[in-house]
C-alpha cells in the first residue's frame, strides 16, 4: 500500500448514522450509508434506536403526540454526540425543526403515491359495501371516505410487516400503505393499484427522504449539499409549508402534492379534511373536504414557500381551520 493510500485511509471522515430498526428505516439508513462511502469516500456506521413512535403501538400516533415521535431520539443521540446524522421519511418530520437542528439535504424521491394492498381485491372500486379498510392515517381515511363513503375504515398501526401481517391474517379487506416504502424493502409485489393522485392525494413529503444534523456542524451541512436533489428539495419544500401553514400536526387530514417542475412551473395540490370527520360518531357535522391548487415558477426555496402559502391560504379561503388545538397528551 503506498504511503499516500494510507494517508488518505487514515483522513477518510467517519460518521455515525442515528436510525430506527424498523426494516424500511434500516433500509433507509443503509441507502444513506451507500451514498456517503460511495459519494463522499466517508467511513459510515449506523446507530440503531427505538423510538416512542415504534412503542406505541395501540394508540393512533394524532392521539399521541404526532409527527415528532419518530424523531426526537435520533435528535437526543445528536445532541450528546452519539451519532452526526439521522436519516428520515420527511412525511414524518415537522417543517420546523426544533431549535439547533438542520435539514442538510432532501435525497431523490420514491414513488410518491398511495398503495391499495389487498390479497382478494385489485382496486378500491372492486371492494363490496362496507368492506374493511385498514389506515390510522386521518388523511387516507378522510380521502377513502370522500370515494367511499360506505367503507369501514379500522385503525392499523405498526411499521410495515406488521401491517401486511394483518392483513393476511384477516383483519382487513384491504389496507392503504406508501407505494415508496413497499418498493424500497421489495415488496412491490404486494401492491395491487397505485391510487391516482386525484383520488388519493399524497402527504406533504410522501417518498422524500432527508438529513438531519446539528446546525453547528457547518463541515456536514456543506458536505451534504453536494447530495441534494434540488427539485425534489423544492417540491416537498412546498409541500411542507402547505403543512405548517395549517399548523401541520398528524391530527389534522391533510394532503400536499406537486407536480413539475413543467412548462407553468410546479404545480401544487392540497386538500384539507374536518378532523370532525374522522372521529366516528363525535356527532359533529363534519366539514367537506376543501381542496386548492396553484401553479408557479419555483426556482428557489423563497418561491418554494410562497407557493405553499398561497395554497394553505386558498384552503383557509375554502373553509379549513388551523389546528389550533395541540393533540391530546397520552391519557388525556
Ligand atoms: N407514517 C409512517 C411512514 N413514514 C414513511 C412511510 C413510507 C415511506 C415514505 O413516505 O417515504 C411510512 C409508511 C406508510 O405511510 O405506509
Amino acid at each position: 500500500m503506498s504511503a499516500e493510500f494510507q494517508t488518505a485511509e487514515k483522513t477518510a471522515k467517519k460518521v455515525v448514522i442515528a436510525t430506527r430498526e424498523s426494516r424500511l428505516a434500516l433500509w433507509q439508513a443503509e441507502h444513506v450509508k451507500a451514498l456517503l462511502e460511495s459519494r463522499l469516500g466517508w467511513q459510515v456506521e449506523l446507530l440503531g434506536m427505538t423510538t416512542q413512535g415504534d412503542q406505541i403501538l395501540d394508540r393512533s400516533l394524532s392521539k399521541v403526540g404526532g409527527k415528532g415521535l419518530f424523531v426526537k431520539e435520533l435528535e437526543v443521540a445528536l445532541t450528546e454526540g452519539r451519532a452526526d446524522l439521522a436519516v428520515h421519511s420527511l412525511k414524518d418530520v415537522p417543517m420546523d425543526l426544533p431549535e439547533g437542528f438542520a435539514l442538510a439535504c432532501v435525497l431523490e424521491r420514491e414513488d410518491p403515491h398511495d398503495a391499495f394492498v389487498s390479497n382478494r381485491f385489485a382496486t378500491l372500486t372492486d371492494l363490496p359495501q362496507g368492506a374493511v379498510v385498514g389506515t390510522s392515517s386521518l388523511r387516507r381515511l378522510v380521502l377513502l371516505k370522500a370515494l367511499r363513503p360506505d367503507l369501514k375504515i379500522e385503525p392499523l398501526r405498526g411499521n410495515l410487516d406488521t401491517r401486511l401481517r394483518k392483513l393476511d391474517e384477516g383483519q382487513y379487506d384491504a389496507i392503504v400503505l406508501a407505494a415508496a416504502g413497499l418498493k424500497r424493502l421489495g415488496l412491490e409485489s404486494r401492491i395491487r393499484s397505485v391510487f391516482a393522485q386525484a383520488d388519493m392525494l399524497p402527504a406533504a413529503g410522501q417518498g422524500a427522504l432527508g438529513i438531519e444534523v446539528r446546525a453547528d456542524r457547518a463541515d456536514l451541512v456543506e458536505a451534504l449539499a453536494t447530495l441534494a436533489d434540488k427539485p425534489t428539495w423544492l417540491a416537498v419544500t412546498a409541500e411542507r409549508t402547505v403543512s405548517r401553514a395549517m399548523g401541520g400536526s398528524c391530527s389534522m387530514p391533510l394532503a400536499a402534492f406537486t407536480q413539475g417542475p413543467g412548462a407553468q412551473g410546479m404545480q401544487l395540490y392540497a386538500a384539507w379534511g374536518d378532523p370532525a370527520s374522522a372521529e366516528e360518531g363525535s356527532g359533529l357535522a363534519p366539514k367537506p373536504l376543501v381542496h386548492a391548487q396553484k401553479t408557479a415558477i419555483v426556482r428557489n426555496f423563497e418561491e418554494a414557500e410562497a407557493l405553499g402559502e398561497a395554497v394553505a391560504a386558498q384552503l383557509r379561503a375554502g373553509g379549513a381551520v388551523w389546528a389550533a388545538n395541540p393533540p391530546a397528551a397520552p391519557g388525556a
